[in-house]
């Protein structure tokens, strides 16, 4: 089935800002994480920015790969918003099509390709030198949709007690529930 953007999805051009404060990819609490900002775009698209850090080396100089590929699974997941469901990565497919170097920024696109009931197949690709630049890595991801019990359930029960007690978090995490 065709994509469908939610009716309260985020306006083509907002700025998503962060799931969850200490996220890897995109939390501002996490000193190494990625930092990653992520932007609605038309239709069920997203753009993003990631910064290659010296944190985020694999070779001398050269972004780690599985650093490339947690970006462009962030990207994937901030195409949660504009759906209004939860999911979670369960396949991503990832080509590394040119290194990466430190302190490149890296422009992020990804889109929803097809929705079957729970699964949710989406593609990315992430370009240097500008947003039209040339294609440094791409992935295909299927993403599955699941409750938020899926967190309560089987995150620490520290950091689960820490984010309900987080009226922000609480928000944060029904932006995503779908209001049929
Ligand atoms: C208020 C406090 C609470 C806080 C809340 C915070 C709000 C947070 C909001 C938003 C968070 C977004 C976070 C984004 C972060 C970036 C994205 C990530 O990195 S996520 C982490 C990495 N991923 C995992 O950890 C998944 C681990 N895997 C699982 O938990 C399960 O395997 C799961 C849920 C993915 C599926 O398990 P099943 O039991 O629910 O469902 P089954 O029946 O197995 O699969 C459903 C369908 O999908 C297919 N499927 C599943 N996995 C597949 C795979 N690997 N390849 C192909 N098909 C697969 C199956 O074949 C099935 O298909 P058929 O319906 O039969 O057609």
């Amino acid at each position: 089935m065709q994509p469908v953007r939610h009716p309260d999805a985020p306006a083509p051009g907002e700025l998503l800002g962060a799931h969850y404060g200490e996220c890897f990819g995109c939390g501002g609490d996490q000193p190494h994480g990625l930092h990653l900002e992520a932007r609605a775009g038309d239709g069920v698209g997203i753009t993003a920015e990631f910064t290659v850090r010296r944190a985020h080396q694999g070779a001398p100089g050269l972004a780690h790969g599985g650093v490339l590929t947690s970006a462009l699974d962030e990207t994937l997941g901030s195409l949660n918003w504009l759906l209004r469901t939860i999911a979670v990565t369960g396949r991503l497919e990832t080509d590394f099509v040119r290194p990466v170097p430190v302190g490149t920024v890296l422009h992020l696109e990804a889109r929803v390709t097809a929705v079957a009931g729970r699964k949710i197949y989406s593609t990315a690709t992430g370009r240097i030198g500008g947003p039209e630049g040339p294609v440094a890595v791409r992935a295909d991801a299927l993403f599955i949709e699941v409750k938020v019990d899926h967190f309560i359930d089987n995150g620490r029960p520290e950091e689960i007690r820490a984010a309900m007690s987080d009226p922000d978090q609480v928000r944060r995490a029904r932006a995503f529930e779908v209001n049929p």
